[in-house]
């Protein structure tokens, strides 16, 4: 009985996202919001025989409002997406501003949804989405969510893949911890459920890293991954629905969360990494009220604390120019 809504419904992730969530048993009511088309997108995933009922809305006629009003959950991958040549943090001029208007929205309309934020650079907007939840006086770190499951889910495709059977890609699981983009990305292979021969990994440590660009290449211009992002953004929701409104206990799952919506599993953490950083992805376990609890690193091996080590330079740069788009009054 969940009321899911998705901003930015209408584009390469957004429709075949809402497709999924439309085929989510759980998910009693979906909204979807767009810029452009939502009338349409709504009307075909409306005759599909599943409990949610489908609504669109486009921002005329105060649609933002109608769509967020009763959201418990909200996805967002609204935003442009790359091209080649391009990294995520080049997306950031325009997709800063969509999401801080789209969380203004949020903090008015559905100020207690969880929030899971897809567009790029997810390093930058999900603290920019943060502030703006603070500007409002509504900001809970709990209900805030990066989404880096198609990190996760490309982590276990690649393993299976190098372990000569693509059938185990489901049982596969690697935590992926850091953030999403580049050398921020860091897969634990050590951690493996399905441990890979000794050798050099690199390669394919390289290959989880970057992955994005992989897509991007193949699609010569015309955008990112779509198809791979809605499976694991749909994923993740999954997650959120069976932890925080179902009655699944246990439920852990790496994603970009601000380190103080766990005190206490926070700042060891923060310990571990050597540094102060207010965001990282780390495998979190999801209760009723959102974050319950954030995990350390594990053990680790000696490369992977220097993976570690990278990505925190990068991740505190990506973070300060997100509090920083906010806090420096552009709004
Ligand atoms: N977190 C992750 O792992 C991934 C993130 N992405 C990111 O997701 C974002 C979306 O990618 P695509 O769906 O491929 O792009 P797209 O261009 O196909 O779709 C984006 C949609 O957002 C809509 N939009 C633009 N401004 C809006 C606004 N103010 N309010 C509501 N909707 C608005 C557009 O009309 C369009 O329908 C990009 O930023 C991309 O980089 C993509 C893949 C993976
Ligand atoms: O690479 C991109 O721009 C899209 C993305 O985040 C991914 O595929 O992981």
């Amino acid at each position: 009985m969940v009321k899911a809504v998705v901003l930015g419904a209408s584009g390469g992730i957004g429709q075949p996202l809402s497709l999924l969530l439309k085929a989510n048993p759980s998910v009693t009511q979906l909204g979807l919001y767009d810029i452009v088309n939502t009338p349409g997108v709504a009307a075909d995933l409306s005759h599909i025989s599943t409990p949610a009922k489908v609504q669109g809305f486009l921002p005329a006629d105060n649609g933002l409002e109608k769509v967020l009003t009763g959201a418990e959950l909200v996805v967002i991958p609204a935003g442009i997406p790359r091209k080649p040549g391009m990294t995520r943090d080049d997306l950031f001029k325009i997709n800063a501003g969509i999401c801080r208007d789209l969380a203004a929205g949020v903090a008015k309309y559905a100020p207690k949804a969880f929030v899971l934020v897809i567009s790029n650079p997810v390093n930058s907007t999900v603290p920019i989405v943060s502030e703006i939840l603070k500007q409002h006086g509504v900001y809970d770190p709990k209900r805030i969510f990066g989404v880096t499951t198609l990190d996760v889910v490309r982590a276990s495709t690649f393993v299976a893949e190098k372990l000569g059977d693509l059938s185990l890609s489901k049982e596969v699981v690697v935590p992926v911890v850091g953030g999403h983009s580049g050398v921020t990305i860091v897969p634990l292979l050590s951690q493996s459920s399905h441990p890979l021969p000794d050798g050099d990994h690199s390669e394919l440590i390289n290959r989880i890293q970057f992955g994005g660009d992989e897509v991007v290449k193949a699609k010569d211009g015309a955008g990112s991954a779509t198809l791979s992002m809605a499976y694991a953004g749909a994923e993740f929701a999954n997650a959120i629905i069976r932890g925080a409104f179902g009655e699944e206990k246990g439920i852990i799952v790496p994603t970009f969360v601000n380190l103080a919506a766990d005190a206490s599993g926070g700042e060891a953490l923060k310990k571990e990494l050597g540094a102060d950083l207010d965001f990282f992805s780390a495998r979190v376990e999801i209760g009723k009220g959102g974050v319950e609890k954030i995990h350390g690193l594990g053990k680790v091996t000696e490369a992977e604390k220097e993976l570690v080590a990278k990505a925190v330079i990068d991740l505190k740069t990506n973070i300060d120019t997100g509090v920083q788009f906010v806090k420096g009054g552009k709004l």
